[in-house]
């Protein structure tokens, strides 16, 4: 197959054809890739005739299937840009936690947009910020401009890898916005930029921005897609902390470098990087021609995990081409998908840690550099509204270092939530001193815009950055509210309600945890919990928030002051151990205890020796278990 040479010139490799080993066809050698991966998914190993001639193999390349596959390829990406449907949000199964143990057995519902229809995307899909640091003078791209070219909407690989090729061989640039007017000299340094940065770099990652960019321009690029997306580094050079991990002197590092892949699981906190190292991963993979592949465990099934190794095995019987596949979200697949002991058996598990605040620094500064933002030197006070000229007519904006700090401070090792606590800092600003030009009657006219501390705080408490409802936060704060209301702690109860509560939550879906607790934890120690419970579910929905929170809150404390009894939960649970476990055909049903509505089934003995209670003054002696079960009781035994 000659897709070597040419393919690595993005502009020849439109004009060279090269003919699918598998199917025959001919196609541009762009294409080849991508053709493949559906070709060799079509025709595994064991059914493909490579051989070049192959009767049927023509057959295919001459008739109806290629331009089949290319609608069918053009209706799924079509599908793809439908929105995801919410999935079990409102189901109050699967938020389940198995009480008396307490392990927790969610099936957490999905939040991503699906990338493709059976969840598998491919690297020309990841937001790839194609300039290496948007810092970086002569980059060519800024970063908005970048995650525009590299992100979008998921794509299929077809229409990726042709759009890539496309820009690849444009004007290099591929914002196509600010050279036409002639600003975007990225040898034109802002002095105060400069300066600004400077005063920052002891803390690190002050690489100066080429040029102070206006307020509206960074509003621009800050719109429309999250900053932390924008700014996901694909290089090692630019993912900071983690060091005990990937440092300098790591196995991992030195594994990564070399390209040799291990089986690998990225275990840690929200926002401490491991998507980034996959994607880090990926970018290097794809230098190195090994195919790299994601899924999410949020949507992906164990069909799609199958594909990909079927389709990873052809690669390599036929090309030698390896392949990683990435999962996304691994912890999120259902208990029937994962296989944890032989899987942590097969791989090495990396721990990643909180980001250290010098390291959140670090992330923050090189957003705030690629947006062109200038920091102010707290040691050095100077008033921003006389901070030396600009020439262009828009305001530029400045943010106080100590607001830089704070972010990364509050931030608590998320970098995720740093970057959006800045984005959403920067546009409230933004949109604050256009509302006060509006009613001040002033157009939108050259000025400086300053970022303060509190505007950062504002930003992080205003989001619902630190509690992330679609994510692990949602259920850690559930769980922690279930355990707190179980131990009778009401302070601790009422605390991460509120958190939920303040962070967006759903009310509905805490009053549904509550008439859970009513009967699981409470039961019949208390059976008017369980009354309590539902009359908080059915106000929080009458009035929803942010009134309903006080109910929430009465019925909360109420339980977390209430008597506990597990009694009827696990006597229930021991029931449906019994019935698991049971062997062989379940025991009829006791022939006094059937109910005998025809003549038939009485002349066949049903409800034949039945004592009716009321009729009798003392306590029957009376069977009413079957058989074989005679004398197990439920409520004092774990499993019969
Ligand atoms: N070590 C890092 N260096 C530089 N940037 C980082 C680092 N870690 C995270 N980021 C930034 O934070 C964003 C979110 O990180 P990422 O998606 O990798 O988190 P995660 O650990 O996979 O989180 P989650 O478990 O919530 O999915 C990235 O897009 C990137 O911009």
């Amino acid at each position: 197959m000659e897709v070597s040479g040419p393919e690595d010139d993005p502009f020849l490799s439109q004009l060279h054809q090269v003919q699918c080993p598998v199917c025959q066809q001919m196609m541009p050698a762009a294409h080849i890739n991508s053709h493949l991966d559906r070709c060799l998914l079509l025709h595994p190993a064991g059914h493909a005739e490579p051989a070049a001639g192959s009767h049927r193999a023509g057959e295919r390349a001459k008739g109806p299937s290629p331009p089949g596959a290319k609608r069918r390829r053009l209706s799924e990406s079509s599908a793809l840009k439908q929105p995801a449907t919410p999935t079990a949000a409102e189901s109050s199964e699967g938020e389940g936690e198995e009480g008396d143990d307490g392990g927790e057995t969610e099936s957490r519902e999905s939040y991503d947009a699906p990338p493709t229809p059976s969840g598998a995307r491919l690297i020309p899909d990841f937001p790839v910020a194609r300039s290496s640091s948007p810092g970086r003078k002569g980059s060519g791209k800024r970063p908005a401009a970048a995650a525009a070219a590299g992100s979008a909407s998921p794509r299929s690989w077809d229409e990726a890898e042709a759009q890539e090729e496309e820009e690849a061989v444009g004007d290099g640039d591929g914002d196509g916005d600010a050279d036409a007017d002639g600003e975007d000299d990225p040898g034109h340094w802002d002095a105060d930029a400069a300066e600004a940065a400077t005063a920052f770099g002891a803390s690190g990652g002050g690489r100066p921005h080429p040029r102070a960019l206006a307020a509206e321009e960074i509003r621009q690029m800050l719109q429309g897609k999250p900053l932390a997306d924008t700014m996901r580094p694909d290089t090692l050079q630019d993912y900071f902390g983690q060091s005990k991990a990937v440092g300098q002197d790591t196995l991992l590092r030195s594994l990564l470098e070399t390209n040799e892949i291990p089986s690998l699981i990225l275990w840690g906190p929200p926002g401490c990087g491991k998507t980034t190292l996959a994607h880090i991963i990926a970018s290097n993979s794809k230098k190195h021609s090994i195919r790299f592949v994601t899924l999410s465990a949020t949507n992906a099934k164990t069909n799609d995990v199958r594909d990909v190794i079927k389709q990873a095995q052809n690669e390599k019987s036929f090309f030698k081409r390896k392949t990683i596949l990435f999962i996304d979200e691994i912890h999120r697949f259902n208990k029937s998908q994962q296989v944890n002991a032989a899987l942590l058996s097969r791989c090495r598990v990396i721990v990643l840690e909180k980001l250290p605040v010098e390291a959140m620094v670090t992330i923050l500064m090189r957003a705030i550099n690629s947006l062109g933002i200038h920091v102010l030197d707290s040691s050095r006070p100077t008033d921003p509204l006389s901070h030396s000229s600009n020439s262009s007519s828009e305001p530029a904006m400045f943010i106080e270092d100590k607001a830089v700090d704070t972010l990364a401070y509050l931030s608590d090792g998320d970098a995720r939530a740093g970057l959006n606590g800045l984005q959403l800092a920067v546009l409230a600003r933004l949109s604050s001193r256009k509302m006060f030009c509006k009613k001040s009657g002033q157009s939108y006219s050259p000025s400086r815009v300053l970022i303060t501390e509190n505007d950062v705080k504002e930003g992080l408490q205003r989001s619902h950055i630190l509690y992330d409802r679609a994510g692990e936060e949602h259920y850690n704060c559930i769980s922690a509210l279930h355990k707190s209301m179980r131990g009778s702690d009401q302070n601790a109860s009422l605390y991460w309600l509120a958190r939920m509560l303040e962070g967006g939550e759903d009310p509905l879906y805490v009053a549904r945890r509550l008439v859970r607790f009513a009967s699981e934890d409470i039961g019949l120690a208390d059976p008017s919990a369980l009354t309590q419970a539902v009359a908080a579910y059915q106000g929080c929905h009458f009035i929803g928030m942010p009134e309903c929170e006080v109910l929430l809150a009465q019925c909360v404390v109420y339980f977390a002051r209430a008597p506990k009894s597990i009694e009827v939960y696990s006597a229930y649970n021991n029931v449906k151990a019994c019935l698991r476990n049971h062997q062989g055909p379940l025991p009829p049903v006791p022939l006094h205890l059937r109910n005998a509505p025809t003549r038939l089934m009485k002349d066949l003995g049903y409800g034949k020796g039945y004592k009716y209670n009321p009729m009798y003054s003392e306590p029957v002696d009376q069977e009413y278990l079957p058989e074989e079960l005679r004398g197990v009781d439920f409520f004092k035994q774990r499993r019969c």
